[in-house]
Order: structure tokens, then sequence, then C-alpha cells
């Protein structure tokens, strides 16, 4: 790993629906290195997938970037128009969702999907493209590809459409690949696999990895190192190593203290693991304070007062609380 791939200096992202905006996500700051597995972690809500669909220039109205700065290989991508990050998308930058179907063309066949990637970036012919794609539905370990590439979307498993759209992915070498939640709707036993496998090509081709997830034991496990978001803001900033046996942050505690280990027995009478109490709160309703004082344990009223800086940590870690550990 050698240089810094992504910076992302400062970014706002905001609701800009005709009344006054509202920033959903503001001063997130972190740096991926090349051939880094960094991860994002938080609960649903806190502002994951804007960040990664603002990384990607997929944000749409009426959320919009409203401040910062997204560094690719030191081109700011913040500003560019829609037509220049779609040369970029596939090429230095790509992405892969939950939910394979928003990522696929359902009237194309697979093969064509793949292929496009080789003519568009790559001016490939349509001969050539396709000897391409089907090379590229190998590496992803779909059987019988050459059988596989007149396959349309729906024709293939929950898994199987996963793979191809890891193939688009990746199918031009980018050097950044974004992975937003991409195993959350599949069995444990597939998700695992996809996992492995997305991790397997990063490294053969030395594309660097952004997993979102809001399961911190995936992320802690893959990950090199690992920012914790909450309410739109990162809250702390630490090396997977260190994040279950250093985390600072309450929230980053309550985290892991809802993770489901191996051999924990729920105490007699307990539902379910400990979770935090209460919910992320709604954008417009972001505290003026530290915004997890309200489900905080450890909150005072100077937590209450005004917005938490970061805080530097040894060993380049980063924690947002005035009580942190
Ligand atoms: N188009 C939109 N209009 C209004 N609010 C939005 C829009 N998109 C996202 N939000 C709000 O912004 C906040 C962050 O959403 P985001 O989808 O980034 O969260 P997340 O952490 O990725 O959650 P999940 O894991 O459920 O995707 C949420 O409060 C969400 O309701």
């Amino acid at each position: 790993m050698t240089g810094t791939i992504l910076e992302v200096r400062d970014l706002a992202i905001s609701l800009c629906d005709g009344h006054a905006p509202v920033a959903a996500v503001e001063g997130v700051n972190f740096n991926i290195g090349r051939g880094e597995v960094f991860g994002l972690v938080g609960e649903s809500g806190c502002g994951k997938s804007l960040c990664a669909l603002a990384l990607a220039g997929l944000l749409k109205s009426p959320m919009a970037i409203s401040g910062g700065q997204i560094l690719l290989e030191g081109r700011d991508l913040a500003p560019l128009p829609a037509s220049e990050m779609r040369r970029l998308r596939g090429n230095k930058v790509s992405m892969i969702f939950q939910e394979p179907m928003t990522a696929l063309n359902p009237l194309m066949t697979v093969g064509d999907q793949i292929g496009e990637m080789f003519v568009l970036h790559r001016g490939l012919t349509a001969r050539a493209a396709r000897v391409k794609a089907i090379e590229a539905l190998e590496q992803v370990q779909v059987s019988s590809p050459e059988r596989r590439i007149h396959a349309y979307p729906h024709q293939l498993s929950g898994g199987m459409r996963q793979r191809v759209m890891i193939a688009i992915a990746l199918a031009c070498d980018p050097a950044l690949l974004i992975a937003d939640e991409p195993t959350t709707a599949l069995d444990v036993t597939i998700q695992a696999e996809i996992v492995e496998l997305v991790l397997e090509l990063c490294r053969a081709k030395g594309t660097a990895v952004m997993m979102i997830s809001h399961d911190l034991g995936l992320v802690a496990r893959i990950c090199n190192r690992v920012a914790v978001m909450y309410a739109g803001q990162i809250v702390e900033q630490r090396s997977a190593e260190e994040i279950f046996t250093a985390s600072a942050h309450p929230y980053t505690r309550g985290l892991i203290e809802a993770l489901p280990r191996l051999g924990r027995r729920l105490e007699r009478g307990q539902e379910r693991l400990t979770e935090i109490g209460g919910v992320v709160p709604a954008i417009r309703d972001f505290p003026q304070g530290c915004r997890f004082a309200p489900r905080c344990s450890r909150v005072t009223a100077e937590c209450r007062a005004a917005p938490v800086a970061m805080t530097e940590l040894n060993e380049g870690g980063r924690v947002r609380c005035l009580h942190h550990v």
C-alpha cells in the first residue's frame, strides 16, 4: 500500500428541497490509501449511503454536495458535472449496491452490460469486449460464462446477480471500489463468499475498497481502518485492531455491545443483546451540541451546549467526544 488514493476533505451534503438547505452530512474527513480496505459503519440513517453516492457522483436531487472536496488521485470530483463523472465511473471509481437490480439494466444481457464497460472505457470492439466479458464472469466465479453472458438479470439468482455487478464494477480495474452494504440482502453463507470474492479481486487488481456496513464485526474483520458515522458526522476513526480494544466513543462502544458474539448468551429475561436506546435523529432534528447526547450515558450539560470537534488520539485515531475514554 503506497500513497493516498482518496482524500475527502470537509465534505458536506445538504437537502436542497426549496426550503432552507439542511446539512445531512458535514465535516467528513478521511483518506484511503492505495489498495487499502477502509470501513464506514453506523446505524441506518447515519449518512453512509449519502457519502458513498457523493463519492461516486451519484447523488440525486434534492441531495447535493454543499461543501468540501473529494480528491481522487489528487483530482477534485466534487465540482465535476454528471457527464464527466460518467466517464470516471467504472474507470477510476466504481460502486456496488445492496440490491444489484438497481445497478443492472433489466433489458440487457449480462454479457452486453459487462462488455459495455470495455467499449466505453477501453475503446474495444463489440467482439473483443465480449471475450473480456466472458473473462470477467470467470473472475467472479460464474460457471459456464459463455452461456451466462446471454442471460438477463432476472434469470439469475440474487448471489449471481451480485457477482455480475461486481464483474461490471471491477471490469476496468478502478482505483477505488465503493461497496454499499453489498451483502445485506443475501443469505449468510453467500454473504461471506461475496465479501471474500470482492476482497480477493480487489487485492489482485490493487483496487482500494470502501466497505460500507451497519455491521461493525464484518468491517473490523476485513478493513485496515474504520470510520464510525453518526447523524451525518464521523464520530470516531481508528485502525481496525483498535476499534474493539480501544474504542473511545460511547457510540462505537454501543455498536460493539450490540454485536452478537460467539457463545454469548442472553441473560434470563433478556430478549435481545444490548442495543443503544433511542434512534438516529432525522436530519432536521440534529441536536445543536453533540448529536449523540440524547442517547449517551456519559452526557453532561457541556455536551449539549455546543458542537463537539474531533480530537486527535494517538496512532492516527480521532474521536468526537468530550468524555472519551
Ligand atoms: N432524498 C432524500 N430526501 C430526504 N432525506 C434523505 C434523502 N436521502 C437520504 N435522506 C436522509 O439522510 C439521512 C442519511 O441517509 P443515508 O441513506 O445516507 O443513511 P445510511 O446510513 O446509508 O442508512 P442505510 O444503511 O439505511 O442506507 C437519513 O436521515 C435519510 O432519511
